[in-house]
């Protein structure tokens, strides 16, 4: 069983996540598996962050380590507003694939959060019909879902249930953005439209965003900052901003910088995925 956090010092800044030197071990004696170890890594207010990394070498652990979900073993995890109980940070979360409700149309499982998140759950019952539907189908429209708003997950194609399950994820304007993998499963045309829609929605609101994600395509394009992980044990072996000019087209990945970017990138994983083939 892991043990509790020690208790955090309160920051003034709202909405920054600090993890210091965090441990996170699953399993006990010899089955123990140290997923991260001494890891390290400050995000400030407004940044969108990309994780990027080996497969296993723990980026879907720091993941719900922010979103609470998971506690360190050793070390701290700060999220203004959760454990300091000021204003609790609003978070909203997507994944590779999509998931939303069978049993409720577009419309009923993108308002979900309305009805759970405060302040929006107090106005529920009043607002439902009116201001939160007109609400919905707004980010509907945004992300080319007009008028899907009565059909179910099941009558729509992979790619229209990932957009909704966007629409879900900032209905409620997150002040922080769990995204893991959440473009994961398209096809790269689909994909690349959501990074522009993403994107723009970054812009519009400036949430503080941390993705996890295996395409540095991705990272490079939609981040203002990629970290890289290392295995065994996993930890932050690089963080490089990514100066790109916003908005960015798809247009910014041809360029000889972004290239340059994401070699750069892919050799540090080429080098952080033989480290831990010889330690494994
Ligand atoms: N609940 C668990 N019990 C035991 N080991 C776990 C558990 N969750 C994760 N691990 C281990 O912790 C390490 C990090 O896992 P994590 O899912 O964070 O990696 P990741 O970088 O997100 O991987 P991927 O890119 O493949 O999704 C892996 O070795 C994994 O096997």
């Amino acid at each position: 069983m892991n043990a509790p956090l020690a208790h955090p010092k309160p920051r003034a800044a709202d909405n920054v996540i600090e993890l210091e030197k965090v441990r996170v071990t699953f399993g006990t004696a010899k089955n123990a598996v140290t997923a991260l170890a001494e890891t390290s890594l400050r995000i400030d207010k407004g940044e969108f962050v990309a994780l990027v990394g080996p497969s296993g070498c723990g980026k879907s652990t720091i993941l719900k380590l922010v979103a609470g979900t998971l506690n360190a073993t050793q070390g701290n995890v700060f999220v203004a507003g959760r454990e300091i109980g000021a204003g609790a940070a609003r978070i909203g979360m997507a994944f590779q694939n999509p998931t939303l409700l069978p049993w409720l149309n577009i419309r009923d499982n993108v308002m979900l959060p309305l009805k759970i998140v405060p302040p929006f759950k107090e106005a529920f019952g009043a607002k439902r019909k009116t201001e939160y539907r007109d609400r919905v189908e707004a980010s509907l429209k945004q992300v080319g879902l007009g008028g899907f708003g009565d059909k179910f997950p099941w009558q729509l194609s992979g790619g229209m249930q990932q957009r909704a399950s966007l629409c879900r994820a900032l209905i409620h304007d997150p002040t922080l953005l769990l995204l893991d993998e959440p473009f994961g499963a398209l096809d790269q045309f689909t994909r690349e439209e959501l990074w522009e829609i993403m994107q723009n929605l970054w812009i519009e609101k400036r949430p503080t965003v941390l993705l996890v994600t295996h395409d540095l395509k991705e990272a490079a394009y939609l981040a203002s900052r990629i970290c890289v992980m290392q295995a065994r044990p996993g930890r932050i072996v690089d963080d490089s901003p990514v100066p790109f000019a916003r908005p960015r087209t798809i247009d910014v990945s041809f360029e000889p910088d972004f290239v340059t970017l994401t070699q750069r990138l892919r050799q540090r994983i080429v080098a952080a995925r033989a480290v831990q083939e010889i330690v494994s």
